[in-house]
């Protein structure tokens, strides 16, 4: 089943049961403290399953001769009623032995009396009862839906219990909860559904009696109740009541209640003058009300209480997760099945989306059916007739991580039907790679006999608004479709913060690199392996660069370009000078606080997140850099905060190589040289993180599947799957 079917199953589900789920949640923590309080009481006769009914029965009728029934609860009480010496009642807890009074039963507490009421039946009798019956069921039906969501969700069963990776608090927790409260969950929904099943006759539970021939009860040869055979072979813990015989007439006799059936017993012979078996249901009822309530355990009660309270967190988080999906959904006005033009989206950091939409709203303002969405929701689309992919390109000419999967669903699901695409790419010149991605789109498309291409391939550098009209103006003339003046929502202006620029190196450095620190206007949500998003000639041209967080500033380290435009205008910056900017969350590149160890190669500038997370690790987690720069003078301006890391234990371990002197080392040779440290880390556990060049990061990734395939016997991607290798490249 796909993971949306098993999605909208969870969430239907939930929502159809919240409120009342939230009821019989809130009165489940509350009622799970029943049965520790009442365990707590000093009545509980020691060692049941050993204290025979031959030691207890002949010894309690001795010491209470008008005593007329023994019961034993689930907490291994031992009750006893009848009438004592002076013919007044009898009610007590006692020795079952020694027949020692222990206490007299108190009646159950009120107020948990009316939390059992509201919880078994909201006060509503029968109805209520079916309803918290239908609720524990659709429990039932949520705890599967559940499992089959995680187990998908960590991509098969043998990884359910493997690190999750973090997307927000109530996500991330609500996962994470999720696989520990499962199965007590999963007992609590069950183990209801049985009970209102039982409790509705819909489970046969009645207990048949025994049924006394009077006319074959023998009156010898008599024997001491001690030496009855069915006495020594009963213990207590197998017993729920026992009637003893109303006089010393042999056709009066004790009946035995056992919780798998009853037994008649002659009282002068020891003779069983009848025995029944209850169904297995009934043993199933009383095993459903043990894991329901916790009766009989402290432990399982508390466990209740905890995965109670744990399923008021899961319709909270739950509701948190929905909200914030449908809020940052493209909101659609026709379905995917229903439209005839269906634009899909490549992009990572959303900008591509604002060209798609402005199509789309183009189209729904001719009254046409058209419909937005990830290139990763690629399905059949029976009614399409116009196909527009918009992708941007990524790393080394690779896809954004919602178009991951296209090419994949891409051959998995032709379209039936001829369908005219166009594609689309947006990229950067700056990079070697430009539109990479796109291009491979474009040639698969070519290959799907079903797509006809209505234009060549369009690529738009550095989100260009001209280049975009010019596909527009292309796509329209072929499509038949007339778009007027395309309106480009530039959304991430209005995100743009102020900074300050406390220092920048640019003048006193000859190698071309330079540091710049920055100072937010407010207190900002940063952290070092975010980026810094900058428009350097205030237009659409957006550049990105890593951030280190050192003592609460901004740092950044640039090697400047010549004709580079963001670099050209950072060096330019001087002290105290205000720029306009916003931070993009790089939540991929943040330091793994869950790692045991960290290893850090860099090139270049690409040491500029690492000094932020070597800063911040207070924890002092064993940490390794290693660290490749052209010459000595490029590494000088890091050596001081380097080495204050190491002596501070942020660091354990440095190794810095110079390409252009001395053993003019790479990057790549010193992690050759650490080959066998580097492959015992990743069978630790531990985390590689990379940042600097495209090409550095391509050297790195060769060597290390070699590294992996010969020491560790597995492939790097083994190692990036289970977010162990961590990159910022560029
Ligand atoms: C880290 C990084 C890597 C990039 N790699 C490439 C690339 O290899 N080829 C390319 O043409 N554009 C590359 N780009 C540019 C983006 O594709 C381009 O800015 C695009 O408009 C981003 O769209 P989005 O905001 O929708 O993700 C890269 C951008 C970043 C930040």
């Amino acid at each position: 089943m796909t993971i949306s079917v098993w999605r909208y199953s969870h969430l239907a589900l939930a929502i159809s049961s919240f409120l009342l789920l939230t009821l019989a949640s809130v009165t489940g923590v509350i009622l799970a403290f029943q049965p520790v309080t009442e365990k707590m009481q000093p009545y509980r006769a020691a060692d049941l399953d050993k204290v025979t009914l031959a030691q207890s029965l002949p010894a309690l009728r001795k010491t209470y001769p008008g005593i007329s029934e023994l019961s034993v609860d689930a907490h291994q009480f031992v009750q006893i009623k009848g009438s004592d010496a002076d013919g007044k009642e009898l009610l007590a807890y006692v020795n079952p032995i020694t027949g020692k009074i222990l206490g007299k039963p108190k009646p159950v507490d009120e107020f948990f009396q009316w939390v059992t009421a509201l919880h078994r039946s909201l006060f509503i009798h029968e109805t209520g009862r079916f309803f918290i019956g239908l609720t524990a069921f659709l429990l039932l039906l949520i705890t599967i839906s559940g499992t089959a969501l995680i187990i998908q969700r960590q991509r098969g069963v043998k990884r359910f219990f493997t690190k999750i990776a973090r997307d927000n608090f109530a996500q991330f927790y609500h996962v994470v909860l999720g696989r520990w409260s499962l199965i007590p969950i999963f007992i609590i929904a069950l183990s209801g559904t049985y009970l209102s099943l039982a409790r509705f006759g819909l489970i046969d539970i009645n207990k048949a009696s025994t049924k006394v021939d009077f006319d074959k009860i023998k009156s010898g040869p008599k024997k001491k109740a001690t030496d009855f055979g069915v006495f020594k072979q009963t213990t207590l813990s197998q017993v729920e009541t026992v009637e003893f015989p109303f006089s010393e007439d042999v056709e009066d006799y004790y009946t035995i209640k056992l919780k798998t059936g009853e037994v008649a017993v002659n009282q002068v012979t020891g003779d069983i003058l009848s025995e029944v078996k209850y169904p297995k249901a009934i043993m199933l009822t009383n095993l459903s009300l043990d894991l329901h309530t916790g009766r009989t355990s402290i432990i399982w009660a508390v466990i209740l209480a905890i995965a109670s309270a744990n399923i008021l967190f899961f319709i909270y988080s739950g509701f948190a997760i929905t909200f914030k999906r449908l809020g940052s959904r493209t909101k659609n006005k026709y379905e995917a099945e229903e439209s005839k033009y269906i634009i899909l989206v490549g992009s990572e950091n959303g900008n591509t989306f604002s060209f798609a939409q402005a199509i789309h709203q183009q189209l729904l303002k001719k009254g046409e059916k058209s419909h937005v969405a990830q290139l990763n929701d690629y399905r059949v689309f029976p009614k399409a007739e116009h196909l527009i992919i918009m992708t941007a390109t990524y790393g080394l000419g690779d896809p954004p991580t919602n178009a991951v999967k296209f090419k994949e669903l891409l051959q998995k699901f032709p379209q039936s039907q001829a369908v005219l695409y166009s594609v689309v790419g947006f990229g950067s010149h700056a990079y070697a790679d430009f539109c990479k991605f796109a291009f491979e789109v474009d040639q698969i498309m070519a290959a799907q006999g079903w797509a006809i291409a209505l234009t060549d391939i369009h690529t738009v550098n550095d989100r260009s608004p001209d280049e975009f009209s010019l596909w527009a103006e292309a796509w329209s003339q072929q499509a038949n479709v007339q778009l007027t003046t395309l309106q480009l929502q530039d959304t991430n202006k209005n995100r743009l913060e102020t900074f300050t620029v406390s220092a920048n190196t640019a003048a006193t450095r000859t190698d071309g690199t330079f540091t710049l620190s920055l100072q937010g206007s407010k207190k900002l949500k940063v952290t070092s392996g975010d980026l810094l998003a900058i428009y350097p000639a205030d237009d659409h041209r957006e550049r990105l660069y890593s951030i280190g967080v050192v003592d609460g500033k901004i740092h950044l380290s640039v090697r400047l370009q010549s004709h580079g435009l963001g670099s050209s205008y950072l060096h330019c910056l001087t002290q105290g000078q205000k720029i306009r900017a916003r931070i993009v969350n790089n939540k991929h590149f943040h330091f793994p606080t869950d790692a045991p160890e960290v290893l850090m190669i860099a090139n270049g500038t690409g040491i500029a997140p690492f000094l932020g997370m070597l800063n911040q690790n207070k924890a002092k987690k064993p940490c390794y850099l290693y660290c490749g720069f052209r010459e000595q003078a490029s590494y000088t301006a890091y050596q001081d905060l380097i080495l204050e890391c190491k002596a501070t234990a942020r660091l354990k371990q440095h190794h810095i190589g110079f390409s252009r002197e001395g053993k003019k080392q790479y990057v790549s040779d010193l992690i050759k040289d650490d080959a066998a440290f580097v492959a015992a880390l990743l069978e630790r556990k531990g985390v590689l993180m990379i940042c600097g060049s495209l090409a550095m990061q391509k050297d790195v990734f060769e060597l290390l599947d070699t590294i992996c395939s010969e020491r560790t016997g597995k492939t790097l991607s083994y190692y990036r799957s289970r977010d162990q290798i961590l990159t910022d490249c560029y």
